[in-house]
C-alpha cells in the first residue's frame, strides 16, 4: 500500500483556520473557539445544564466571551473548564 503522503499529525499540533471551524455550525455538528483552541461539543448538549441554544447559537464561531461569561456575568466552574478540554479539537490560527 502507498504510504499516506498526510500523516495523521499529533493531537496537540493540529491546526485549524477559523474558516475550517465555521463548517461545524449546527447542533448535529458543533464547534467552539474559546482562547484560540477548537472543541467540539457536540456529545456535550445534551449534558449541559442550560437549555441547549444556550450553546447552539454558538456554534462554529468564537465563544471566548459567550464562554467565560455564560453570557450572564459569572464564570464557569474550574470543573467546567477541565470538562471543556476533554473535547479539544486542534489550535486555531487564522
Ligand atoms: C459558549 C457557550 C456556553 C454558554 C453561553 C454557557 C452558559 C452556561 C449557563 C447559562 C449555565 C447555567 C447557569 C450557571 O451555572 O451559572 C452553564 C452551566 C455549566 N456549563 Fe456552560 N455554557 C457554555 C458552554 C459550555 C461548555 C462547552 C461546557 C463544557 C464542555 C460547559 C459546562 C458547564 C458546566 C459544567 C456547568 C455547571 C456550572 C459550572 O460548572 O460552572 N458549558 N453554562
Amino acid at each position: 500500500a502507498q504510504k499516506s503522503r498526510h500523516p495523521v499529525a499529533p493531537r496537540e499540533a493540529r491546526l485549524l483556520s477559523r474558516a475550517e471551524v465555521a463548517h461545524h455550525d449546527r447542533p448535529e455538528d458543533c464547534w467552539l473557539v474559546i482562547r484560540g483552541k477548537a472543541y467540539d461539543v457536540t456529545k456535550y448538549l445534551s449534558a449541559h445544564p442550560a437549555p441547549p441554544r444556550t450553546i447552539t447559537d454558538h456554534c462554529g464561531k468564537e465563544s471566548t466571551s459567550a464562554f467565560e461569561t455564560k453570557e450572564r456575568g459569572r464564570a464557569h466552574s474550574p470543573q467546567a473548564w477541565q470538562l471543556l478540554e476533554t473535547y479539544f479539537v486542534g489550535e486555531v490560527r487564522d
